[in-house]
């Protein structure tokens, strides 16, 4: 259902609709909002963001990120950013590129038993303009921990050139910490 929505997504960022057409798409997508209703449940029961099994963790906003190879302290994978996350002129959005460094760091961040934490900074440098419907590349790495700390980066590649690459430090919480 999420990579249909996904779908959903691009082709509406892309169009430009007749009047006609979009009241009746309109219809069409609350007839869906409320055959899903019934089975609203609490945020910690919800399958979005919590189905690792899945595909962006089933989580809607986020792009997806494939993990091609992984280690400890390591990861490298592949995303295409659609046409949802279009910010102009064939480049992703400025806000898209956070939101999968984040993803993915905090992934490798929380991989292999660490325990779990939580994003304190993630610097973000726009070096390239990062195209949208390409496939691209991201490596994350997680460079070394003092002692709550945990401190990675990561960059993004269109084929040979970086297009953006971040720093982020993570902090473990501590137990019950909210
Ligand atoms: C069934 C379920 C399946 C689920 C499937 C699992 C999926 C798994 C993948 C998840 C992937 C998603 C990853 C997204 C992760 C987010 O996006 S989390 C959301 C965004 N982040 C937040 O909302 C964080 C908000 N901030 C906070 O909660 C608190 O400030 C923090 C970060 C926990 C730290 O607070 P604290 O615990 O009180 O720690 P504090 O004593 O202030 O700081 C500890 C140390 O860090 C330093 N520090 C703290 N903040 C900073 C900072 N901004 N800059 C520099 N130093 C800092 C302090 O100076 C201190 O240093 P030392 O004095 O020890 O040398």
């Amino acid at each position: 259902m999420l990579d249909a929505l996904r779908v959903l997504r691009d082709t509406a960022s892309g169009v430009d609709l007749p009047a006609d057409v979009a009241r009746n798409a309109s219809l069409d997508i609350e007839r869906l909002s409320g055959l899903l209703k019934p089975y609203l449940v609490a945020d910690t029961l919800q399958a979005a963001g919590r189905t690792p099994g899945i595909g962006g963790r089933a989580h809607a906003l986020l792009p997806m990120v494939h993990v091609d190879e992984a280690d400890d302290n390591r990861l490298v994978g592949h995303v295409t950013f659609g046409r949802y996350y279009l910010g102009g002129f064939g480049a992703a959005h400025g806000g898209a590129i956070p939101l999968m460094f984040d993803e993915i760091m905090g992934r490798l961040s929380n991989a292999v038993g660490r325990p779990m934490a939580r994003t304190a900074y993630l610097n973000v440098n726009f070096r390239a303009i990062t195209p949208i419907d390409v496939r691209l590349r991201v490596e994350v790495r997680h460079d070394r921990e003092e002692g709550r700390k945990r401190f990675l980066t990561a960059a993004l590649y269109d084929g040979e050139t970086v297009t953006a690459d971040a720093t982020a430090l993570f902090i473990t919480l501590k137990p019950g910490q909210r």
